[in-house]
């Protein structure tokens, strides 16, 4: 416990233009200097009246109660005046109304056009660059040495210097003087790193005003030590002003609620400023409701009552108890075989896997240790649902009927409130360290996610937004130690399923190891007798069609027109590929049998594609199958979170070797590309676990996929006073906080908040978020991107969670098919635009991504097809070439792909002609 404060710490107000970086500049300030930063949005409606005489005095009056005032960064253009808002208000102070302010960016760029600079655009944008600002030493840079600064802006500031103008100065002082044009601003720092934008303004002072501003950004991750300094300088500066000032008639510290005697921690301002924030959210009351809600509305607390303990009728008396769970080894055992054992396949499912390397190890320490089965049960596992555009929200019961459905403005308080109902906090009365016991598994789309910052207006879908089944009883994978967690929330009571499942599995693991040779998934190697089955027709009729170059080159143009205008620094472009594939008949006539081939297309995903957030959910009239590499957040049940967002992207292709690939990764264009999101990130999650608790545990290291390679990198974050993961095996192993003490003590719900807060995802977004939002639904034409760029994953009734970025995942939707002849998976691919992309190079890049998902719906690669034993001896062939052939396939030899299909197209000939002559009882027999 802190101790008690005697006297107020000093306020500073941020006003925060919707910039995504502009928490990490509040936990800057907050860890540099001994102040409580304070944020409003630019447009905080209370603060923007005016009166009718044009004074702000509501602002006017609120800045009476702050020491000092920091104009943040942001997308757009000081002259517009919707894009700074507030911050104008600031440079027209009245001398008595006077106080310190840092502009940043945007900020420094309003203030300097208040004083009578230009701002213009830069030749060559500069977004997540860093470069070496020179200074003066002086004012707030007195002191500072090398300072190396990231840059995010694609405008700058014009005094029309003769070192802008003619791009030389007579003498070398000239560089620190001030112009005709604007004699109030004296230049302190300058930036020479590109030719083409000659001379940029990096830092003035104002020199009556208690006016700074920097054009870089002095809080990224990337910008040197150096960066605190200026901080620390600036707040000696504001504060020898204040001290200095002899107005300053009114009061400070009014605003608080609290009582003067009990101090006011960050968290309390925090809690404040949530409340303040949702009362001036007319639309967004703190419960979720619209105004105009239908009569069957209820309350968060009373679904999750619903979920919990049922209604006496259609929906089951569920309450949580403590997880009982059984263990046995896994041996060879794969999570196919296992949901093949359950009987899976043909009804309704959710798996999350990791996908294996041959040997059946994880692929990735720290993100491919554990796989999860979420048992659906027929006829009981409830379901929520919400529908983004219309925010309607479901309670369906077993049988996927709706119970109960209502109008929120937010659904997010609903599931909060379910989870606190079904949360608990007491570990398992036997062991069990799986990351998840139980609980809500499931997904939210991207519009859901665009819902939350308030992008609005989308077309109502056929599937649901967000979509979460009450997850009872779960299989859980650990590989590392190969074991497997049969687990039920029902506790004892479910002792009966959970003896018969283990049974099942302890079974079929002992069988298994008699076999051979391993294998990471059912179908790592394509089975080539899948020639006579469903599938092989199915892959034949499969028609793909992705955006033509040209359309998808000019959305690039689009983007980069975008951020070449200031509007946005980075935009992730995608765009939605399809693939057609004429319908099964027996798919045609039972769900079970569409269910089962959608989980062979899995199958062959997943083989073809491992990937350490593979999925495979097939709930209501959604089909997913992913081969996500992305986690977008976890956190474990201390509260501890970790992003890996992924930026930076090459493919292999023939003649791009490892080393080729890291020399790429390391470019500045990629690098850059990854920084942005990676401070979107940190700010994301600064938001939520405060200043001192968050770091980048890992910056742009490249991974290796089945046909990629990534720039990724790691966030964690931690609630005050638990300790944290240090090694990427660290982050998954069993820690002593699942011990009764450590759960009780943590901060409740923590993960789940940056898990609400961070959507959309901002690896697919871009920064700054909301206005990189908005354009991206202008230049993909409104196109629901859907599912994909949403999240999947689960809600732990333990309190953690883990959700992968949906991407590399092809979705089908049953309504949406044109007619019931023809299946259309969705596969939407993309890629981060920035000011130094190609738009021919983007268009490979997601031509490349899609095709990674796509492998799946394509005849197999030509590697080394194996023919059964079987079948090679039914045949006599009495084609020659064929014999040939057999000859040296069985002499282990490898085939080439027009070799191997030419001996299938026999193979399957003979086996038809057996078949019809009687000798063999149906062709399936062989298969
Ligand atoms: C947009 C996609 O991927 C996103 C974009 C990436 C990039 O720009 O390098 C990398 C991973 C994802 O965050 C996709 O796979 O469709
Ligand atoms: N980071 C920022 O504040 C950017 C400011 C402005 N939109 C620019 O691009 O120059």
């Amino acid at each position: 416990m802190a101790p008690a404060i005697l006297t107020q710490r000093p306020r500073i107000l941020f006003l925060d233009a919707y910039d995504s970086f502009s928490n990490n500049i509040v936990a800057l300030v907050e860890q540099t200097v001994n102040v409580d930063v304070i944020k409003i949005f630019i447009d905080d409606a209370n603060l923007s009246k005016v009166t009718t005489s044009g004074d702000h005095a509501a602002f006017t009056d609120y800045l009476k109660t702050f020491d000092g005032v920091i104009a943040g960064p942001g997308p757009g253009w000081a002259k517009c005046d919707k894009d700074v808002g507030l911050m104008r208000e600031l440079w027209e102070l009245r001398d008595e109304q006077l106080l310190p302010v840092l502009g940043i960016c945007l900020g420094f760029q309003s203030m300097c056009l208040a004083f009578g600079a230009d701002i213009q655009r830069l030749e060559e944008p500069k977004h997540g660059i860093v470069t070496t600002v020179l200074h003066k030493c002086q004012s707030i840079f007195r002191g500072v040495e090398h300072l190396l600064a990231t840059q995010y802006h694609s405008l700058h500031v014009k005094l029309d210097h003769p070192i802008q103008t003619k791009r030389a100065v007579r003498y070398p002082a000239q560089l620190w003087e001030s112009t005709d044009s604007c004699p109030q601003l004296e230049p302190l720092a300058w930036d020479f790193d590109s030719e083409r934008n000659g001379a940029v303004l990096m830092g003035v002072r104002h020199v009556q005003k208690p006016f700074w501003g920097v054009q870089f950004h002095p809080e990224s991750v990337c910008t040197n030590e150096e960066g605190k300094r200026i901080i620390q300088n600036w707040w000696a500066d504001a504060q020898s002003w204040n001290r200095k000032r002899i107005f300053r008639n009114v009061p400070k510290h009014n605003l608080a609620s609290k009582t003067q005697s009990s101090p006011m921690t960050v968290a309390d301002f925090r809690r404040e400023l949530d409340l303040y924030t949702a009362k001036n959210q007319s639309k967004h009351s703190r419960l979720g409701f619209v105004e105009n809600v239908d009569s069957k509305t209820i309350a968060p607390e009373k679904l999750a009552s619903l979920i919990a303990r049922g209604d006496g009728q259609s929906l089951p008396y569920l309450p949580p108890y403590i997880v009982h769970c059984r263990t046995t080894g896994s041996g060879r055992l794969t999570v196919a075989d296992v949901c093949e054992l359950l009987e899976m396949p043909r009804r309704e499912a959710i798996v999350l896997e990791s996908g294996l390397q041959s040997n059946l190890l994880p692929m990735a320490v720290g993100t491919g240790r554990y796989s999860i089965i979420g048992v659906v049960i027929p006829g009981e596992t409830l379901r929520l649902h919400y529908y983004a555009g219309i925010q309607r929200m479901q309670l369906r019961d077993g049988h996927d009927k709706v119970h109960t459905e209502w109008n929120v403005a937010d659904p997010w308080p609903y599931v909060r409130e379910v989870m606190k109902s079904i949360q608990r906090p007491i570990p398992p009365g036997n062991s069990t360290w799986a990351p998840f016991w139980g609980g809500l598994m499931g997904y939210a789309s991207y519009e859901a996610g665009l819902e939350t910052i308030d992008v609005n207006g989308h077309e109502e879908a056929s599937y649901p937004d967000i979509c979460f089944a009450y997850i009872t009883r779960t299989v859980v994978f650990d590989h590392q130690i190969k074991k497997v967690y049969v687990q039920s929330i029902r506790g004892i009571h479910d002792k009966g399923w959970v003896d018969g499942t283990l049974e099942k599995i302890y079974e079929h693991a002992g069988l298994k190891s008699r076999e051979s040779t391993p294998s990471s998934t059912g179908l790592a190697q394509v089975d080539p007798f899948e020639a006579h089955s469903m599938m092989h027709q199915y892959i034949d009729s499969c028609q793909q069609s992705t955006a033509g170059q040209n359309e998808y080159c000019d959305k690039v143009r689009a983007c980069q027109d975008a951020i070449a205008d200031g509007q946005s620094y980075e935009l992730c472009l995608t765009t939605r590929n399809e693939v057609r594939a004429r319908r099964p008949a027996a798919c045609r006539i039972s769900h079970a049998e569409d269910n089962e081939h959608s989980w062979n297309l899995y199958k062959r995903l997943a083989g073809q594609n491992p990937a350490p957030f593979s999925a495979y959910m097939r709930m209501h009239n959604v089909h997913i199958l992913s081969s996500s590499p992305e986690r977008y957040i976890s956190w474990d049940r201390s509260q501890t979170s970790q992003c890996r967002p992924i930026k930076g992207t090459v493919q292999k292709k023939p003649g791009v070797t490892a080393d080729i690939a890291h020399a790429i990764l390391s470019s500045s264009k990629e690098r850059a590309e990854n920084l942005m999101i990676v401070d979107l990130t940190r700010h994301q999650l600064h938001g939520v676990y405060g200043s001192e608790n968050v770091r980048v545990s890992q910056l742009m290291e490249v991974e290796e996929y089945e046909t990629l390679w990534q720039l990724v990198s790691v966030v964690e974050a931690v609630p005050d006073g638990i300790h944290t993961a240090k090694t990427a095996e660290d982050w998954e192993n069993p820690r002593e906080y699942a011990s009764r003490m450590r759960v009780e003590k943590s901060a409740p719900q923590l993960g789940f908040e940056a898990f609400v807060k961070s959507l959309p995802p901002g690896s697919m977004t871009g920064a700054p978020k909301k206005r990189s939002c908005e354009i991206l639904k202008d230049v993909e034409d409104g196109v629901r991107r859907g599912i994909y760029s949403g999240v999947l994953g689960y809600l732990d009734v333990g309190g953690g969670g883990d959700f992968s970025v949906v991407i590399r995942t092809a979705i089908k939707i049953d309504d949406d098919q044109s007619n019931d002849k023809e299946d259309v998976w969705r596969i939407g691919a993309g890629g981060a635009v920035t000011s130094q992309s190609t738009p021919e190079g983007e268009y490979e890049e997601m031509v490349a991504k899609f095709g990674s998902t796509n492998r799946a719906f394509m005849p197999p690669p030509a590697a080394k097809p194996k023919l059964d034993r079987r079948a090679i001896e039914i045949i006599e062939p009495d084609d020659p070439e064929f014999a040939e052939l057999l000859a040296s396939m069985r002499g282990g030899e490898e085939l080439t792909l027009d070799d191997a299909q030419l001996m299938l197209r026999a193979v399957e000939q003979e086996l038809r002609r057996r078949a019809a002559a009687g000798e063999v009882d149906d062709v399936t027999e062989v298969e």
